[in-house]
């Protein structure tokens, strides 16, 4: 998995690669690793993929309860706080690994929270087997006061780092936006790796695609027919 986030002018802007894995198997090919945790906050997850899903729907249903009961808009810090010390309480045994970002009353956040409970605050971030391909985008071309296009296309870079360089990620790139006013989920942003295959006909290639160089014919043992053994 690559996954990552960024802050931006208005906002946050999180990407995903969407292949999972067992082992050398791609198991899922178009997977989406950008969870709904509220209206104003998604959240990227890396790891196991049964764990990452029961996190963030275990989270996203409390932060539902919690709008009921306050009347309010979820704040980015509350499921913040309420991830980690899910993940701390089980010391590690929950294999997600999470790239937390939303708008909230307070501004933009963008926050990472490792399988054992630990946080990070950020302005950029990556998370999974491609984080490297994609921090190494980051680097080099991040910078404060991007704007919206700039961010789309700085997070898409940087996961098609990880989606043709790592082998644990591949296929095609999820994007979410999330500015004060408005989130945009931008399922299949790109898709870099379309499955080019032959007609259901199968192949057709020209006469005279492949030169032939030589030819060699080998007569086999002279057939044998019935009356010829009853000859015999
Ligand atoms: C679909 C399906 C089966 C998914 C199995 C499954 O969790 N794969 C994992 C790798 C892994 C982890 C632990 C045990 C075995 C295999 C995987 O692909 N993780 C990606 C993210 C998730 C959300 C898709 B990424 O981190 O590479």
């Amino acid at each position: 998995t690559t996954i990552v986030g960024l802050v931006f002018k208005d906002g946050v802007v999180l990407g995903a690669d969407t292949r999972a894995t067992e082992g050398p198997i791609v198991a899922d090919k178009n997977c989406e690793k950008i969870h709904f945790m509220a209206p104003n906050i998604y959240c990227c997850g890396a790891g196991t993929a049964a764990d990452t899903e029961a996190v963030t729907d275990m989270v996203s249903s409390q932060l539902q309860l919690h709008r009921y009961a306050t009347s309010r808009e979820s704040r980015v810090v509350t499921a913040l706080t309420l991830l980690k010390t899910h993940l701390f309480n089980y010391q590690g045994h929950v294999s997600a690994a999470l790239v937390l970002g939303g708008v909230d009353v307070t501004g933009p956040h963008l926050h990472t929270v490792y399988p054992h409970g630990s946080t990070d605050t950020l302005p950029f971030a990556t998370m999974g087997s491609g984080s490297l391909a994609a921090m190494s985008v980051f680097e080099s071309k991040y910078k404060e006061g991007l704007t919206r296009e700039e961010g789309i296309q700085l997070v898409a870079e940087a996961i098609c780092a990880g989606i043709f360089n790592d082998l644990g990620s591949g296929s095609n790139v999820d994007v979410c936006v999330i500015t004060k006013g408005k989130t945009e989920y931008l399922r299949n942003h790109q898709e870099p790796n379309p499955r080019t295959y032959a007609s259901s006909k199968g192949f057709s290639f020209t006469k005279g695609h492949t030169e032939v160089l030589s030819t060699k014919i080998t007569q086999l043992r002279p057939v044998v027919t019935a009356g010829d053994a009853m000859e015999e």
